[in-house]
């Protein structure tokens, strides 16, 4: 297949060498001309994926128009923030060639201030007449372990009835397993707010807490994801796989993780902006858990972690307030407030 990717960062890099090894003909989009002329030249990505030499056939362009002509799948590969722009952009050019998207994004988290799925937000920017399918490829994944061809499993789940079968040969392969999923909602939030707990437990590393405080916030962290996702449609089965449990251990426990590393830059006192900026690629969980909060709120789902988070990073409450709120909030059995919203989903 001829596929384009739209984005020369982490993921979208390590992601090309998936696909070419895979026999597509592969395009990358980037914006950046000096990465754009190292990819073409010297089969690299320094900035992006140190150590990792590139198939020699993977090409890359500034246009985005060119992208768009080569493509018979589109793989949307920049960060949940730069989605909505370069989605109108898609649609402005489309509307000369008018062509049926097949489209993949791999983004994780939720578009600031409009709260909303990765998805929705390509729903919103693309007009319907030009998708054919769209779907989100999710699962752990760290861009620098794929690229190094290590034995990875991702989910590949359809916003529509679609013909998975096809965009899971793109991807495929004896060291990158995709399986197939309906569950876009449980699939795009399990991969966002994986990122709030990462983060959160970055910090608890860098202030020198342990294991057992480590373990009580993955799967306190697992429970009330799954509590929000579960209120908002998903499929609670979801959460118990790679996109759910999958990648919070991934990001979680990871030095490749750079919400996990977010999170020990700022036990060292350093600020949200200093931490982002030392760290030169996205960091999904900060605007992720402002949104998350914000869902918590409409849906009125009991968050207690991302709650702490938020307040925590945007208000400056003391970490003893923090662990106060949590250890010291309403009494309650382990499964009771999930039991509750299964209950109401059933009733329904
Ligand atoms: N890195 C990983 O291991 C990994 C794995 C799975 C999913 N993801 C998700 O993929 C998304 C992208 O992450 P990443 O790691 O590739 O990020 P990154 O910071 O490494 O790279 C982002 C890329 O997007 C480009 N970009 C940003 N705004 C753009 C715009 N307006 N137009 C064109 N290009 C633009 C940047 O120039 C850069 O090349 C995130 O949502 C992340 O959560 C990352
Ligand atoms: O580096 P992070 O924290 O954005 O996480 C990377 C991937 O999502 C892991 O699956």
């Amino acid at each position: 297949m001829k596929v384009s990717i739209i984005g020369t960062g982490s993921f979208g890099t390590s992601l090309s060498v998936v696909i070419d090894d895979n026999n597509n003909d592969t395009l990358m989009y980037g914006r950046n001309q000096e990465v754009v002329d190292e990819i073409n030249n010297e089969h690299t990505n320094s900035q992006y994926l140190k150590e990792v030499v590139l198939p020699s056939n993977i090409r890359a362009t500034t246009s985005l128009e060119d992208a768009l002509v080569h493509a018979e799948l589109i793989v949307l590969a920049v960060p949940v923030n730069a989605m909505r722009p370069v989605c109108r952009e898609i649609n402005r050019l489309n509307q000369t060639h008018k062509k049926k998207l097949i489209l993949v994004h791999i983004a994780k988290g939720l578009e600031l201030n409009t709260n909303m799925f990765v998805s929705d937000v390509i729903v919103e920017e693309i007009d319907a007449a030009y998708i054919d399918s769209l779907s989100v490829l999710s699962g752990p994944s760290h861009a620098e372990e794929v690229a190094l061809r290590q034995p990875s499993t991702v989910v590949l789940a359809s916003k529509y009835p679609t013909d998975l079968r096809k965009i899971q040969d793109v991807f495929m392969n004896r060291y990158f397993r995709v399986y197939t999923s309906d569950d876009i909602i449980g699939v795009e939030i399990g991969g966002a707010l994986k990122n709030i707990i990462a983060l959160s437990i970055g910090l608890l590393h860098g202030l020198g807490f342990g294991d057992n405080t480590k373990a009580a916030t993955i799967t306190r962290g697992l429970q009330e994801i799954t509590r929000l996702g579960t209120k908002i449609g998903a499929d609670p089965l979801t959460f118990l796989g790679l996109t759910g449990i999958g990648d919070l251990i991934v990001t979680a426990t990871s030095m490749h993780s750079r919400n996990y590393r977010c999170g020990i830059m700022l036990s060292s006192g350093m600020s949200l902006e200093e931490a982002q900026a030392e760290m030169g690629m996205v960091v999904e969980g900060v605007n992720t858990t402002k949104a998350a909060y914000a869902l918590s709120q409409k849906y009125n789902v009991e968050m207690p972690i991302t709650n702490v988070l938020y307040h925590y990073l945007f208000h400056g409450i003391s970490q003893e307030e923090a662990f106060t709120k949590l250890m010291m909030r309403d009494k309650t059995g382990e499964t009771e407030e999930l039991r509750e919203i299964l209950n109401e989903q059933v009733e329904r």
